[in-house]
């Protein structure tokens, strides 16, 4: 029996982890799995029962597990914490760390029924299929930060922005092996004309494209980059970036196929494998059931798809989410007239019966 840690977190986690957990029931059940879900408290949830954003236990139920299914952390009840204790720094990421996850793969794919919700024209993102492969545990986000005080009553804070070779030859050459398996290109984003940072990973870029004569590489700044994905998406197959820009572009590129509650995440490199929606916690929408669990659903198809090896299981859930969504069902934040609106429970329920109908 496989056993899949569930740690739903802050704000909309817990309802959208609920409809992907009862999703993946109905997968098992249909393929005559049984997983087991071992759940998990994580982020401001946990600081608040534990005093710590992430609690041993949990950490030792993640070790114990073969995937990890995560919701989101954090909101404005624990801003104000220091940073090592706030649930995005203290649990997601150090989680990210502790597991060495530093390969995100964040999926952008227009369903077909999509692309009239996009706030591009359906014929710029008809089809679109890009892959966003952000590096996850290195750069600004792990590197020393720190406030001092100055003579003068003012502050210096420093954030500090550091690679190494290993680290960037690792993502980049799963940029590759990943552009193999797709259309054979592979844009690496930077910020070379002004970052040393940038420029070495430039430098490596091009030494790694030498062991993959048969992919394509080009170089885009992260400026260009954000302009040519709301001008020209099509013209990506797998974007490869540093953690900073991953953060940034890949929330950009999510409205692409219609909302930010569409994009789903696998965090791979170590053994255990996190899955992950791109979103955050919502908070205005936390307990309405009205958010969007879908970038959940789908994060839980690349779990069964890359930790459980269990292909033909992920594609009859995204076959269930396409089906649903040509029927017309819609949450809110993918809205259009003539279209039906549905709540978190119900888009999950429709989903749920159609992996049921499947043939
Ligand atoms: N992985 C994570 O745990 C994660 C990711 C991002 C942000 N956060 C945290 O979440 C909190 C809120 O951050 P934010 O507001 O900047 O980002 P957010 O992603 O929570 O929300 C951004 C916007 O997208 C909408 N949205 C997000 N997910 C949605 C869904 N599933 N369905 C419908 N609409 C959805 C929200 O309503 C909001 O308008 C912060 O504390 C932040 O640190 C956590
Ligand atoms: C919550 C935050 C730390 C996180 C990140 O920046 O990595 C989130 O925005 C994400 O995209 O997963
Ligand atoms: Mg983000």
């Amino acid at each position: 029996m496989s056993k899949i840690a569930v740690l739903p977190g802050d704000g909309i986690g817990p309802e959208i982890i609920d409809q992907a957990v009862r999703v993946l029931e109905a997968v098992g059940q249909r393929f005559g799995h049984k997983y087991e879900f071992a759940w998990g408290l994580v982020g401001g949830a946990a600081y608040d029962a534990t005093g710590v954003p992430l609690p041993e236990e949990t950490l030792e139920l993640c070790f114990n597990s073969e995937a990890i299914l995560f919701g989101a952390v954090g909101g404005p009840k624990w801003d104000g914490l220091p940073l090592h204790l706030r649930p995005e720094l203290g649990a997601l990421l150090a989680l990210r760390k502790k597991l060495g996850l530093y390969a995100n793969l964040r999926p952008v794919k227009v369903f077909p029924s999509l692309a009239n919700a996009s706030t591009l024209k359906p014929e710029v993102v008809a089809g679109l299929d890009l892959l966003v492969l952000r590096e996850l545990t290195g750069g600004l986000y792990f590197g020393k930060k720190y406030r001092e005080a100055l003579p003068d009553g003012g502050t210096r804070v420093v954030d500090t922005l550091e690679y190494t070779t290993p680290e960037i030859e690792r993502i980049l050459r799963k940029a590759f092996d990943l552009a193999r398996l797709r259309r054979g290109r592979v844009t690496s984003v930077d910020k070379a004309n002004v970052l040393e940072s940038s420029r070495y990973w430039r430098e490596v870029a091009v030494a790694i494209g030498r062991e993959y004569p048969d992919v394509e590489l080009n170089h885009m700044y992260v400026d260009n980059c954000a302009m040519q994905l709301v001008k020209n998406p099509g013209q990506f197959d797998v974007l490869v970036t540093e953690n900073m820009f991953g953060d940034i572009l890949s929330d950009q590129a999510s409205v692409l196929g219609g909302s930010l509650g569409m994009l789903a995440s696998a965090s791979l490199g170590g053994k255990i494998g996190l899955y992950e929606p791109a979103h955050g916690t919502a908070p205005e929408l936390a307990g309405l059931n009205c958010a969007n669990p879908i970038a959940a659903i789908l994060s839980a198809a690349m779990l069964l798809r890359f930790s459980l090896e269990q292909g033909r299981e992920a594609d009859c859930i995204e076959q269930a989410v396409t089906d649903v969504l040509d029927m017309g069902y819609r949450t809110a934040d993918l809205m259009e007239k003539g279209k039906q609106l549905v709540n978190t429970d119900e888009i999950g329920s429709r989903i749920i019966e159609q992996i049921g109908r499947e043939t």
